[in-house]
């Protein structure tokens, strides 16, 4: 018999997936999986969780929470050679990931995209012995997601990081880096650079328009230093995904991704404080395979072409 593992945040989004986990294991186990579920704890009991869950050999395991749960069970699973598929069901305030995969937030609908059984394998990033399926950065802007509550999040979506960014315009100042990218240079003063493994984040859906999330390849976006006027309209043509060709922006797809700072720059990892940098970034190529929506693999193969 196939035996299915729920790893569940019973903290995550508005504390609603414990209600509907009896539905859930009913959903399971109608389509054939003995279906258990564990509640995390604490921060890294996720991870813990989805180690426990490969030792055991359960062919299925379903993450369900925000990002930060889902960062933990990818996490939990890298590093393990023989990987199960991993189903998503998103339940918490940020879900970025479960966005890019055009996964929707009905929790029934989320488990039977499951049960459809169309999965394919994707990139994730690792950096500093730390995993990302997003986005991970450094430079004073990137400090903005997590400098936002979750609260002001839920309540004003994006608008939340325009004021909180606005707030924090005054503190913006360049740093001088070294970025190494697959064998080229890149040295100049800069306000912040971007490595994005999905093109959804925190509510700026196009600020790498085209990243593909199978290519092996990260979107590498540098904004180089800038005043603060010149800044806002490099930020307000990102909203609309029309950023890249400007003159303030570095733009290019690597691998392999080496950044070294000469002054102190703090690591942002799928959204979360991630300690400081010097960091190298590395893509690790389909490394994990999830369940996805067919609107996905469209959207996926019409990037392809
Ligand atoms: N029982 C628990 N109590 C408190 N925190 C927990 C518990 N279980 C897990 N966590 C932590 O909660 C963090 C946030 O979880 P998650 O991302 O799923 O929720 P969220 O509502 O989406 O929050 P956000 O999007 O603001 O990060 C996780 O990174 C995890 O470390």
């Amino acid at each position: 018999m196939k035996r299915a593992r729920i790893i569940y945040n019973p903290t995550s989004g508005k504390e609603a997936f414990r209600r509907e986990l009896p539905d859930v294991l009913e959903i399971f186990e109608k389509a054939g999986y003995e279906t258990s579920a564990h509640a995390t704890t604490c921060e890294g009991d996720a991870k813990a969780a989805a180690r426990l869950a490969v030792e055991r050999g359960y062919e299925l395991v379903v993450a369900c929470g925000g990002d930060g749960t889902v960062n933990e069970v990818v996490s939990g699973l890298a590093e393990q050679p023989n990987r199960p598929k991993l189903g998503i069901i998103p339940v918490g305030t940020t879900n970025d990931l479960a966005r890019a995969l055009n996964i929707p937030r009905n929790i029934k609908r989320a488990a039977e995209i499951i049960l459809e059984g169309k999965t394919r394998k994707l990139d994730i990033g690792k950096v500093n012995d730390q995993y990302f399926m997003n986005i991970a950065g450094g430079g004073k802007l990137t400090e903005l997601t997590y400098d936002v509550p979750s609260k002001t999040k839920t309540m004003l979506g994006q608008m939340a990081y325009y004021l909180k960014g606005i707030e924090m315009l005054p503190s913006l100042r360049p740093i001088k880096v070294e970025i190494e990218y697959d064998g080229k240079w890149f040295e100049d003063e800069i306000m912040l650079f971007l490595v994005s493994n999905t093109n959804s984040v925190g509510g700026f859906e196009k600020l790498a328009p085209d990243a593909l999330l199978d290519d092996g390849l990260f979107d590498l976006v540098i904004l180089r230093k800038t005043n603060i006027a010149e800044f806002i309209r490099v930020v307000s043509l990102a909203i609309r995904g029309a950023h890249l060709d400007h003159d303030l922006i570095f733009y290019t797809r690597a691998n392999r991704i080496k950044v070294k700072p000469a002054d102190k720059m703090q690591l942002n990892i799928d959204g979360e404080y991630g300690g400081s940098l010097p960091g190298e970034f590395v893509n690790l190529h389909q490394h994990i395979e999830y369940f996805v929506t067919d609107e996905f693999i469209k959207k996926q193969d019409s990037l392809q072409k």
